[in-house]
């Protein structure tokens, strides 16, 4: 298909039994997936789960072993260029030009699309703009603090006005401020239309930033959905989390037997399911118990992770 055949309202990505092989090890074991364009998606899996591997095909820098990609109704594999230039690519590990300035960095990219300088010079003050690093143009990237090259980074993938982004684990490595100032960045983009597909093992981010996501881990997708029906789905509203200290043991795990809808034990501490984590606390208290430590919260992808595969997402 050429992407003059491309119509609106297709899915910009389309992956059917997409796989990934390394000799015998399967990366990416067989996934189908849909992006819609305008859509943020996520793939939210723990580390190794395949998620750089399947970024990294959809952006035509890897070969897949096996199964159908197309990108903008293109094949990256056959029609590298022009999907590339479709997309920004944002790696895991920031790849800037220590040798050049900020706003070198931008223009200089550029350059490798062809554009001319009359356009990159005003297009790089936008940007520098839009990234919060104008008072920065001059300096050199090692004096730029992690979340300002984070946001160099993304302000260099936009010079050629890419229509999707590729996000590989956008904000690893950055302090709460800095995430918070690059997620607001990102909802500024995809106010503008643009599709973000965002890899992460932080569900605060999957659950931030997505409209929509697969759930990923050892290859395989495990769940596909918004991350409020995940959590509706997979774990009820609230979590009351109990601690018991040294002195855990069975007996306490049977004593709580029937308390909420469902139960986690955890080697630290157990997770008990519930509509009303305080109904369900109230009820560990009425059996004699008295938890070291106890909280409660609301569910998160976190909680619909351990449902799927008894693991947690960050190890
Ligand atoms: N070139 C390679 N040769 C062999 N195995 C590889 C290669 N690249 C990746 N893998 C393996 O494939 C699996 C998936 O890796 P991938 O980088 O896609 O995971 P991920 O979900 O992105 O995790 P992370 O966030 O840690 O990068 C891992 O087990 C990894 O060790």
């Amino acid at each position: 298909m050429s992407s003059s055949q491309f119509r609106s309202g297709d899915p910009v990505v389309r992956a059917r039994n997409l796989t990934k092989t390394y000799g015998d090890f399967i990366a990416v074991d067989g996934i189908d997936f849909d992006v819609a364009a305008g859509e943020s998606f996520g793939l939210l899996g723990p580390n190794g789960a395949g998620k750089s591997t399947t970024m990294r095909m959809i952006g035509g820098t890897l070969q897949r072993s096996g199964g159908e990609l197309s990108v903008v109704g293109l094949d990256p594999e056959v029609a590298g260029p022009e999907v590339r230039a479709h997309l920004g690519v944002i790696p895991q590990q920031d790849n800037l030009d220590e040798e050049l300035r900020v706003d070198e960095n931008i223009v200089i990219y550029g350059r490798y699309f062809g554009l001319p300088y009359s356009y990159l010079k005003p297009r790089a003050n936008e940007l520098l703009e839009f990234a919060q690093l104008t008072d920065k143009r001059k300096k050199k990237i090692s004096e730029l603090s992690g979340g300002m090259k984070r946001r160099l980074t993304i302000a260099r993938a936009l010079i050629n006005e890419p229509r999707i982004l590729l996000l590989d684990e956008p904000t690893t490595g950055l302090d709460p401020q800095a995430r918070h100032v690059l997620w607001d960045r990102l909802f500024r983009l995809k106010e503008e239309g643009v599709t973000l597909l965002v890899t992460t093992h932080f569900m605060d981010e999957a659950e931030q930033l997505c409209d929509r996501l697969i759930v990923i881990d050892k290859g395989q997708i495990m769940a596909e959905g918004s991350p409020r029906e995940l959590i509706r789905t997979y774990a009820s509203r609230e979590v009351a989390e109990v601690r018991f200290g040294s002195g855990r043991s069975q007996q306490i795990v049977d004593q709580l037997e029937g308390i909420g809808d469902r139960q986690e034990v955890l080697p630290d501490r157990i997770l008990i399911y519930a509509e009303s984590g305080d109904a369900a606390l109230d009820a560990v208290g009425a059996r004699g118990l008295n938890p070291t430590t106890s909280l409660v919260r609301r569910s998160s992808l976190e909680d619909v992770f351990l449902r799927l595969t008894g693991r947690s997402l960050i190890d």
